[in-house]
């Protein structure tokens, strides 16, 4: 019978951990499909992983090719829904062409093609009878997007274009799916059309035949080699692109923003050019739920295995310490689980706000277009950073066997960490939203009003005074207290910024001048949504025993920790003092011992099967110890007692030792 060593933690939890699957997952519905497919892919041998890091890069990456086509054949034969086939995908766990292909290929035809080119390109897009990748960054030029290269220049005469890589750095280089495996990319390259230039666009490109795979005439493309990780991302084909003149019809570059005419000349549609980024957009919005998965996995394996592990501490030969019981476990440990939690919440709100800006969209109201910018750009930033340290974290409340692959916690890391520079590296989102934010406050004055997530800078002249009302440590539990403590705080540090920009004669060398004190605006304004966001949604009505006072607990945990670690901005801009900072310190203190004893239950809400965390560590019964040992030997270096190469390389080694110890 099989032991549940955790038994005795989840005994100890004071809330309804059934309930709470569903408030994670976001719906009961959302639960339910979650939950079956999860156990479909867990329990078919196809979609084994545990040998990932043992296979070499071609194995790995044709088992890669098996695994996508195993996945899409299972998708038709159980006629899986849009919602259950990306569960799948998810749940397969494994970086592939098809994230690529569905995840940005799809959604740019969709958000930049106009209604015939849809009707063209998706119904082929959706049978999987063309691959597409989506080829934006060259090796020259990442984040700046204006600086591509690669050109597409109108010929009249036969009515195409002809995109061209003119220098080195013009190759495509990074996009995932391109190395071996697309048909087709959106490639954005710069428009010319009767000698003028008119900025970048995407273009539909074939890159491969149909019949046989090659590359079509005039491309040269291949794969980028290995990257960080053993295993790991190396399972995705990032890939290098060149065009030595190929052409395609005029109706191939996408014309939802703008057209070009038969005669070459370029009409621009009533929709703005930012459209054009519209895509990184919509995927920023969906790293952002991502990094809710990505954190809560390494916080499920680190929380459980904190409760498995013991250290010192034992007392006439008793138990010793679980080392979830040490106060500095749990203070790197619970603000990593309220911040997956938190992230969970707020990347629900990001869906509802990229549903509401579509919506919009479609009925030709662009006014929160550059505030769906500033929001998805930054919490993409704001989350992926976190979350990255967060698994790192989570490694090292592992201790030793954190390190182990069978951890779980090294690919994770691995496969995760792009995320602060894919889809926009943080810092340089981050200035994006300072833009953002330093146009607010300069338009503050002008009468124009603050809107949606910038509303508080609305009250500016209360929030530049406002004193805070904190007497004593429960106190810090009250949301509109942490609310305004973090309302002052960016209000306060973006009217600083705005207040020395303006000392500038030039305004982009002064924003050149101050950026790093920008990011910092721009993180405080981050965070101010996040724990917005956690608090707007302890407002609605939460079902379930208990369930609501641990999300509760969990968002003053959140803020709380926020306001420690960035305890200098509070302090500076004088919206709390040292002795309502200490007064803050003491509630997390006592909000990490209610945390203690739901921690286990608090993770087990995440409902990860032991397939998808891929962890001896946090194994849904905590059998650590003897499964460790048993994984141990399935090393293959201890498929035999003497390793390969040790007579040829350590044995005369031993023995010149031994001869010179003879004489
Ligand atoms: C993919 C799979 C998903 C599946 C789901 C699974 C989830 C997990 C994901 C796992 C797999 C992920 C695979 C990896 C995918 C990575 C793909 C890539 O990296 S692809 C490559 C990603 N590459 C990058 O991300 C490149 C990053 N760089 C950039 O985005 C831009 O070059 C820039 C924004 C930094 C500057 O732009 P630039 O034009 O030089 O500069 P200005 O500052 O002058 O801005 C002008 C005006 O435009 C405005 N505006 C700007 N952006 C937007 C927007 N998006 N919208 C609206 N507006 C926008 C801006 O506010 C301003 O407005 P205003 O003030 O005039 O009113
Ligand atoms: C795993 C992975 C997958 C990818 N997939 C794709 C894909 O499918 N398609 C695609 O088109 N691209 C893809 N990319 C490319 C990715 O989008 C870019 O790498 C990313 O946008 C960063 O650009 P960069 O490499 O030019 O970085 P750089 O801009 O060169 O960054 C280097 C450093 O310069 C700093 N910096 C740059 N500009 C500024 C500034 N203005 N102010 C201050 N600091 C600055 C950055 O903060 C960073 O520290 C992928 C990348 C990776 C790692």
């Amino acid at each position: 019978m099989e032991v549940d060593h955790l038994a005795d933690e989840r005994s100890k939890a004071q809330f309804d951990v059934e309930e709470m699957k569903i408030v994670w997952a976001g719906s009961r519905h959302a639960f339910q499909v979650s939950d079956r497919i999860a156990r479909l892919v867990a329990s078919d041998p196809a979609f084994q992983k545990d040998h990932r890091a043992r296979l070499g890069r071609k194995e790995l990456f044709k088992n890669t090719l098996r695994k996508a086509a195993y996945a899409w054949k299972r998708i038709n034969e159980l006629r899986l829904t849009e919602e259950e086939a990306s569960r799948l995908r998810f749940f397969v766990d494994e970086p592939a062409f098809t994230d690529l292909h569905w995840g940005m290929f799809v959604p740019a035809i969709k958000g930049q093609g106009t209604e015939e080119q849809q009707q063209k390109w998706l119904p082929l897009a959706h049978k999987m009878q063309i691959i597409g990748c989506y080829a934006q960054t060259e090796l020259g030029h990442g984040s700046n997007v204006q600086g591509l290269e690669t050109t597409a220049t109108f010929d009249p005469q036969t009515d195409e274009f002809i995109i061209h890589s003119p220098t080195l750095t013009s190759s495509k280089w990074w996009p995932g799916g391109l190395g071996k495996v697309a048909t087709h990319g959106v490639i954005y390259a710069r428009l010319l059309t009767n000698g003028q230039e008119h900025g970048v666009h995407g273009f539909i490109v074939q890159i491969r035949s149909l019949d046989d795979h090659l590359p079509l005439p005039g491309i040269t493309v291949g794969d980028i080699g290995i990257k960080f990780g053993s295993g790991a991302y190396n399972t995705m084909d990032n890939g290098v692109l060149r065009f030595d003149q190929v052409r395609i019809p005029r109706n191939q570059m996408l014309m939802r923003v703008s057209q070009v005419t038969r005669e070459g000349k370029v009409v621009q549609s009533d929709v703005p050019r930012q459209l054009v980024y519209g895509t990184m957009v919509f995927v920023r919005k969906t790293i952002v739920g991502d990094a809710s998965n990505a954190l809560s996995r390494a916080v499920c394996i680190a929380t459980r295995y904190s409760a498995v592990r013991r250290q010192f501490g034992s007392q006439k030969g008793g138990l010793e310490t679980q080392v979830i019981d040490y106060k500095t476990q749990q203070n790197r440990l619970f603000p990593l689980l309220a911040s997956a939690y938190a992230f969970r919440v707020v990347g629900e709100w990001m869906e509802w706000l990229y549903t509401d800006v579509t919506q919009r969209l479609k009925a030709n109201d662009f006014s929160t277009l550059p505030e769906v910018h500033a929001c998805t750009a930054g919490l993409k930033s704001l989350t992926t950073s976190a979350t990255a340290d967060g698994i790192e974290e989570c490694r090292k409340l592992c201790g030793g066997h954190g390190y182990l692959h069978s951890s779980g916690l090294p690919e994770l890391f691995a496969v995760y960490v792009p995320a602060c520079t894919y889809e926009g590296d943080n810092i340089v989102l981050l200035l994006q939203v300072a833009r953002f934010l330093m146009k607010t406050v300069s338009q503050l004055g002008s009468g124009k009003k603050a809107v949606g997530t910038t509303a508080y800078m609305g009250r500016v002249e209360q929030l530049m005074q406002c004193r805070c009302d904190v007497q004593n440590a429960e106190d810090w539990l009250k949301p509109s207290i942490v609310m305004e403590a973090f309302e002052a705080r960016a209000t306060r540090m973006s009217v600083a910024c705005a207040r020395n920009l303006s000392k500038f004669g030039n305004q982009e060398e002064g924003f050149l001048e101050l950026s790093a004190d920008l990011v910092e605006v721009a993180v405080a304004h981050c965070q101010l949504i996040v724990v917005s966001k956690f608090i707007e949604k302890l407002q609605q009505d939460i079902p379930g025993k208990g369930v609501k006072n641990q999300l509760e607990n969990l968002c003053s945990v959140y803020a709380l920790n926020i306001l420690h670690k960035h305890l200098g901005d509070f302090l500076s801009t004088g919206c709390i003092t040292p002795m309502q900072a200490s007064l803050a310190n003491d509630q997390l203190r006592s909000l990490y011992s209610q945390v203690r004893p739901n921690a286990v239950a608090l993770v087990d809400a995440f409902n990860y099967t032991d397939h998808f965390l891929s962890s001896i560590l946090g194994r849904y019964d905590g059998n650590v110890y003897p499964k460790l040992y048993e994984d141990a030997w399935k090393d293959p270096l201890n498929d035999s007692i003497v390793p390969d190469g040790f007579h040829e390389y350590v044995q005369p080694i031993l023995k010149q030792q031994l001869r010179n110890a003879k004489l």
